[in-house]
């Protein structure tokens, strides 16, 4: 059993991690450092953390054993910055952010000393809502867990990590950071700004905002992940900005096609792709 864990960014990922760290009796302490006071207090209240900090200090860091930064990836480079000034040296640091190129580009610079004890890893379990207050249980039961590797990493600190995420419920993979990143513009940064840019499409039609009062099912499941949070996902897409590029750009062809078979009323066309995607689709639903 672990005796502190230091949760730093205290919502939905992390919050729900030491959650459930605790519930399995992974862990004796959590403290919680959070720049939102009201949020640190919705996590004392719910006992996702045993005490609470606003900043990185050396009472909140100097005693963990698992130091994990659950905050928006553009964060974690000034966050191990101020960490490396009083991390003990056995600890592992762990983030849990959506880009895994990114990570690793933080923890090398900013934590040079540490770096082996560094694991970049991502949980694929998640959603649109945040803070403390949508911290749970078993959220990541079955899940995938990703685990990037760099090359100068202490496999004991690993497979520590890999297995706390075991204990949890998760399922965890391991893989090199930018095929990750590649993988998850493509299944699930891509969605979330196509999903972006469909609203967008309603606030900018000078009847939109009328016409949203008829929308049903089909929009509400569209749409889910546009209710996610924006400081978030704009750190996600800028931090794998050219795989973005490129599916932005292959989006637009997909549209092209589409308008090409609308122009010319080709039914057989849009049917014949209709039904590629519906079967790709149940393919991917019956594997769950
Ligand atoms: N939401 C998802 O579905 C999901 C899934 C997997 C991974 N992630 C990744 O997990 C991370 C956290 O996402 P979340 O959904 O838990 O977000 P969240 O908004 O629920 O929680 C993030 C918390 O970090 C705090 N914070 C922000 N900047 C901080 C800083 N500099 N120092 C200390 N605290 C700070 C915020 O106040 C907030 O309480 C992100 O990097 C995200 O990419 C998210
Ligand atoms: O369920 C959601 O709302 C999610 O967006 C979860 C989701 C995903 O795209 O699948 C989002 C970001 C992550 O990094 C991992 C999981």
């Amino acid at each position: 059993m672990l005796r502190q864990i230091t949760l730093i960014g205290v919502g939905l990922i992390g919050g729900s991690l030491v959650l459930d760290l605790k519930r399995h009796k992974q862990v004796q302490t959590v403290y919680g450092i959070d720049l939102d006071s009201e949020n640190l207090n919705r996590a004392l209240e719910r006992h996702v953390i045993d005490r609470a900090f606003g900043e990185i200090c050396a009472e909140a860091i100097s005693s963990a054993d698992w130091v994990v930064v659950a905050t928006p990836v553009a964060t974690l480079p000034s966050i191990c910055a101020k960490l490396a000034t009083w991390l003990p040296e056995h600890a592992i640091v762990s983030d849990v952010g959506s880009t895994k190129v990114s990570a690793i580009e933080a923890f090398r610079q900013h934590l040079p000393r540490h770096f082996a004890r560094c694991v970049a890893s991502h949980p694929i379990a998640g959603s649109d809502r945040s803070g403390a207050l949508a911290a749970q249980f078993a959220l990541y039961q079955n899940k995938k867990l990703i685990l990037c590797p760099h090359e100068q990493q202490d496999s004991a600190c690993l497979n520590t990590v890999a297995k706390l995420w075991q204990s949890v419920g998760a399922h965890t993979h391991i893989m090199p950071a930018d095929e990750h990143d590649e993988i998850f513009a493509a299944v699930s940064h891509l969605p979330h700004l196509l999903a972006f840019a469909y609203v967008h499409q309603m606030l900018d039609h000078p009847k939109g905002a009328h016409y949203l009062d008829f929308a049903g099912s089909g929009f509400r499941d569209f749409t889910r992940i546009a209710a996610s949070n924006p400081e978030m996902w704009a750190d996600i897409m800028l931090a794998n900005q050219s795989s973005m590029l490129d599916l932005i750009a292959a989006q637009q062809n997909q549209l092209a096609y589409l308008s090409g078979c609308l122009k010319s009323g080709n039914k057989a066309a849009l049917r014949d792709y209709f039904q590629a995607a519906k079967q790709i689709r149940e393919d991917w639903g019956d594997k769950q």
